[in-house]
């Protein structure tokens, strides 16, 4: 699907929840976490952790996206006398850092080799899963099983998940030795009497206390968060590092707000002028339209539909929605290649269909960490722009796209940064 009409009718339905076949292959490393998971369970579980991701939580996540911004300016510093930087790398490795400190409670030092370990097995099991699901004779377990790469899929997964148990049982440790899991702030209590608290900490709580979830359940949601926390967010910042060395007259208008709000680049960096980006947010926004990190979604539905061209699809039929083709649609979109942050003004976005535009999907199955991602952004956009000026190496038409869950290139993309 890519018109705006019928992706409606699916995303905004509260009936048509489930996912596609196609994320069964995930089934073996996400087992079914919030993004694979359906029906009442899937219900339960984004009940639970919605608070986990309210506005006051990610008001304190803020010292930590500034304070991994500023570890990363550092590492752009020994950059700066390289012809060109290969971005990709240090960009997964601060947002794997952010996801693990903020939802997780649990920090990545630099001498810490999971950091990297975590990123060569989520990377092998997007090529792998790809790989399979371009395979469909590799579909049933029986005939995958005999396979090569089957055994590098648990292999992976064996890395992935020894990783994410670790880290569960500590905080698990460091909650029955205080029985009081938040040291330096108590969790805040909802009108509807919920506890906000980061995820880990939140299920945890649940676990201990009441037995709602049990440790393979919390595995499931800690490998899915760390998994579509930091990815997609790696992503799209590569992709905006790239667009802003390619336009320099919007890399200008980025840097010149950032400067207008935060003063020099020694000033700290607070929550409250995060949100006053608003030519920020329009960068990004324009950023995540042309390369969205989620370039597919899939749902099988539980209801037939008619599609507004009047095709009728029965109850099982397997519907893809093609972010990325909406996003270019030039009757949505004119011109659509052309890079223009100036589409997001309010005027502009008016009479524009609300399904036109969909990075984050859309109804009750939308990104639960969208105000994670664009505040997480925001910083190290922020940060990056106040202390580089960034010239292109690589553009749009030198990168080559392949095929994954997430939008991937084949190479790093290459950056060139001057101190300012
Ligand atoms: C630029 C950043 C991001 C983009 C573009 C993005 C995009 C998406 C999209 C398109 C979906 C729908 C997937 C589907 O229907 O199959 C989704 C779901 C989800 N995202 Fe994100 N995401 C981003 C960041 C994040 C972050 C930072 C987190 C966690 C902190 C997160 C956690 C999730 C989860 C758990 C779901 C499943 C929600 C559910 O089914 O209830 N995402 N995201």
């Amino acid at each position: 699907m890519t018109s705006p009409e019928d992706i409606e009718k699916v995303l905004s339905s509260s009936v048509n929840i489930d996912k596609s076949f196609s994320y069964h292959l995930l089934h073996n490393w996400l087992g079914t976490g919030l993004v694979t998971s359906t029906g009442q369970k899937w219900q339960n579980r984004r009940k639970i952790l919605t608070p986990a991701f309210h506005f006051n939580i990610l008001k304190s996540f803020s010292n930590v996206f500034i304070r991994q911004t500023e570890e990363l300016v550092k590492k752009l510093d020994l950059e700066c006398s390289k012809p060109f930087t290969n971005v990709s790398q240090l960009i997964y490795e601060c947002t794997i850092k952010i996801i693990a400190e903020t939802a997780m409670c649990t920090k990545f030092d630099n001498d810490n080799r999971d950091n990297e370990e975590y990123m060569k097995n989520v990377h092998r099991m997007g090529v792998i899963s790809t790989k399979r699901l371009l395979r469909p004779w590799l579909y049933p377990q029986i005939f995958y099983c005999l396979t090569e790469m089957y055994r590098m899929e648990r292999n992976a997964v064996k890395v992935l998940h020894e990783i994410t148990t670790r880290m569960i049982r500590k905080r698990l440790n460091e909650f029955r030795l205080s029985s009081n899991i938040v040291k330096e702030e108590q969790p805040e209590e909802t009108c509807s009497g919920k506890l906000r608290q980061p995820m880990l900490d939140l299920l945890i709580k649940l676990m201990v206390e009441n037995g709602n979830i049990d440790e393979h359940g919390i595995r499931e949601e800690v490998d899915t968060f760390m998994f579509g926390g930091h990815d997609t967010v790696a992503t799209s910042l590569g992709f905006s590092l790239m667009l802003l060395a390619c336009h320099q007259e919007i890399q200008n208008r980025v840097r010149e707000e950032v400067l207008e709000v935060f003063g020099n680049a020694n000033n700290k960096i607070t929550f409250k002028d995060l949100q006053g980006l608003s030519y920020m947010e329009m960068f990004i926004k324009e950023s995540l339209r042309l390369y969205p990190s989620v370039p597919q979604i899939s749902r099988r539905l539980d209801e037939p539909i008619t599609t507004a061209s009047g095709f009728y699809l029965p109850k099982d039929t397997e519907v893809y929605i093609h972010i990325v083709d909406l996003h270019l649609n030039e009757e949505l979109w004119p011109d659509p290649y052309r890079f223009d942050p100036d589409r997001f003004l309010p005027e502009a976005t008016k009479h524009r269909h609300p399904f036109a535009y969909i990075p984050f999907s859309a109804g009750p199955r939308n990104c639960i960490g969208q105000k994670f991602a664009m505040l997480e952004m925001k910083a190290i956009l922020a940060g990056v722009v106040r202390s580089f000026r960034l010239t292109a190496v690589d553009t749009p038409d030198t990168l080559i796209h392949v095929a994954d869950f997430v939008s991937r290139t084949k190479n790093e993309i290459k950056v060139k940064f001057e101190r300012l």
